[in-house]
């Protein structure tokens, strides 16, 4: 399958349509930032119609930072391809749907390797999660009480991805908006696109921030 085509399946095509055309506009926003370094990180947004949903996601193992009509596909809830297709669903994909399982409510999961996720990772896993207060930023991840703080969750990295999965699920929380693997990335959900977009670039800021602070402390 390729960005104009959902031969084979019973899903709306204009409704394929606007979601790759979503993935393709975050794709760029987030390459742009360099946040899918040497091919890694992950994109998808759920598609509804109807009583029914499907998900549309990243083709594994692409250059993020390209664009080529071969870079989404649409998956089912359990991620296999949902029509015959030559591409792979991202390795990650069953992370995406443990989260979609897991939350309802969610439309959207992101994920990135950044050097900033990846050093607080460091820093803090073996606390299993980093709070952050006194930000205003902390507002954009839906926490708007004076004083607020926010804690993403921590779990160590997994080659079996089931294994990854199950892990990120367990200790996902609607309210954290993300959970960050161990010198891995982070995955970062929302209602749909937008927050997801705005969640993930909330954390991204609070972990650079985080990082710069440390050095200059240290000096
Ligand atoms: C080779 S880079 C990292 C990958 O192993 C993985 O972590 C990743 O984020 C991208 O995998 P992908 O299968 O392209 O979705
Ligand atoms: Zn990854």
């Amino acid at each position: 399958m390729n960005q104009t085509s959902n031969r084979g399946t019973e899903v709306p095509l204009e409704a394929v349509q606007q979601a790759f055309n979503t993935l393709r506009r975050i794709k760029t926003r987030l390459a742009e930032r360099g946040w899918f370094p040497a091919t890694s990180g992950n994109l998808s947004v759920k598609v509804v119609y109807g009583e029914a949903s499907v998900i549309a996601i990243t083709a594994s193992g692409k250059d993020k930072a390209v664009h080529t009509p071969e870079d989404f596909l649409l998956v089912d809830e359990n991620g296999v391809p949902v029509a015959p297709t030559e591409l792979k669903p991202s390795a990650e994909t069953l992370v995406h749907t443990a989260l979609y399982r897991k939350f309802p409510e969610c439309g959207a999961v992101f994920h990135v390797h950044t050097v900033s996720n990846n050093l607080v990772s460091e820093l803090y896993g073996d606390h299993g999660a980093v709070t952050f207060t006194n930000h205003e930023l902390i507002k954009a991840l839906g926490h708007w009480e004076e004083g607020a703080g926010v804690t993403v969750p921590i779990v160590p990295n997994h080659a079996h991805i089931p294994t990854l999965a199950s892990a990120v699920e367990r200790v996902a929380a609607w309210d954290s908006r993300g959970v960050l693997i161990r010198n891995h990335g982070i995955y970062a959900w929302g209602e749909d696109a937008f927050a997801a977009l705005r969640h993930l670039e909330a954390w991204e800021f609070l972990f650079e921030y985080e990082i710069k602070r440390r050095l200059l402390m240290s000096r």
